[in-house]
């Protein structure tokens, strides 16, 4: 019988690198204003290959959060996954990858952080409660520690630094811990701002364990109760947030100095959130704890100070 050959595979036609890089950057601009502007105080080589990156983190997250979450499947991220392959081999597959095949080839990283990030969000496809700690700080380093290994790659170490201690006392030290901090305390600031709306989708991710310890019960969390109880429970999850960022701050020192205002711009609007939330006095439930422009744009000289001393 006559074996035909196999169809040529269909290619599809993309933009071109320059219109990639401004897909990215719209995207960034429409769905966080905050992380844009810290983007604009980065380099102006460094600045889009940050837009290519947050781009596949939102996409990523969309794909379990987003409108069109209810179609998603383990499967669709094994595709997502395989995307990223490609794209890690030189070959974009959408509009957007184009952008990041040039990130990745001009700043060269770790594909690990990538498929940690999809690992991060399969657990959300499959877990609503966090027993311990342990298990929660699995999923905060997937989906949130890990941008910090991705951005570093772009922004990079400073190999002069005169405060930073590893280039005294161990000059092959890499701060990965540091460098992972930051999502870590993000992410554990996210969770205590977004307990009321994350309870309404019945998800939990406070430690169980710690709700035991303060004698909280679930329900408790799903009706939305207010008591002692609940703010010895909350200072408690905001130390360790706090422990978070303190550990990042240190670890800003590693940075290449251009990179250091932005991150600590970021660092200071972040933790905010949480000074904004015990001013509300632990009401996660029925307000959104938010930090106003103004504030954000009055800290930028701290941050400036900071960045120029430690
Ligand atoms: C040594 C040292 C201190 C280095 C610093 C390295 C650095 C720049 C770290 C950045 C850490 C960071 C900002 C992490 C983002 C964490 C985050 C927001 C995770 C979100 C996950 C899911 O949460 P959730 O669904 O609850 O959130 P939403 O309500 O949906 O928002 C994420 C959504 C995962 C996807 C992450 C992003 C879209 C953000 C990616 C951001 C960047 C690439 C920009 C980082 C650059 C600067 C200047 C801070
Ligand atoms: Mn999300």
């Amino acid at each position: 019988m006559l074996q035909l050959p196999d169809s040529p595979p269909r290619m599809k036609t993309l933009v071109s690198v320059d219109e990639s890089y401004k897909l990215c950057r719209q995207l960034i601009a429409k769905y966080s204003a905050t992380f844009y502007l810290s983007t604009l105080l980065l380099s102006k080589e460094k600045r889009p290959a940050v837009w290519a990156i947050y781009a596949w983190c939102r996409r990523t997250d969309e794909l379990v959060d987003g409108p069109a979450s209810a179609l998603t499947t383990p499967e669709t991220l094994d595709q997502w996954e395989q995307q990223l392959e490609s794209i890690f081999a030189g070959h974009p597959v959408e509009n957007y990858d184009v952008a990041l095949v040039d990130t990745v080839q001009r700043f060269p990283m770790d594909i690990q952080p990538f498929r940690d990030m999809i690992a991060g969000q399969r657990m959300d496809l499959y877990r609503s409660r966090y027993e311990t700690f342990e298990e929660l700080y699995l999923y905060c380093y997937r989906v949130a520690g890990t941008v910090g290994l991705m951005s570093t790659a772009i922004m990079g170490l400073d190999n002069t630094s005169t405060t930073a201690p590893w280039n005294r006392e161990q000059p092959s030290y890499i701060p990965t811990q540091e460098e992972i901090a930051l999502g870590i305390a993000k992410q554990l600031t996210n969770i205590l701002r977004d307990v009321g709306e994350d309870a309404r989708r019945g998800r939990i991710y406070l430690p169980l364990e710690d709700l035991a310890r303060f004698n909280y019960t679930e329900q408790d969390l799903l009706k939305g109760v207010i008591d002692d109880r609940w703010r010895s429970l909350m200072r408690f999850q905001i130390a360790r947030a706090e422990q978070f960022y303190r550990k990042a701050e240190r670890g800003i020192a590693y940075l290449s100095p251009d990179a250091r205002l932005p991150v600590w711009a970021a660092l200071m609007h972040y933790s905010g959130i949480l000074n904004v939330i015990e001013r509300n006095d632990y009401d996660v439930f029925n307000q959104r704890a938010y930090v106003p422009q103004w504030r954000k744009l009055s800290t930028l000289p701290v941050a400036w100070m900071r960045s120029q001393v430690l």
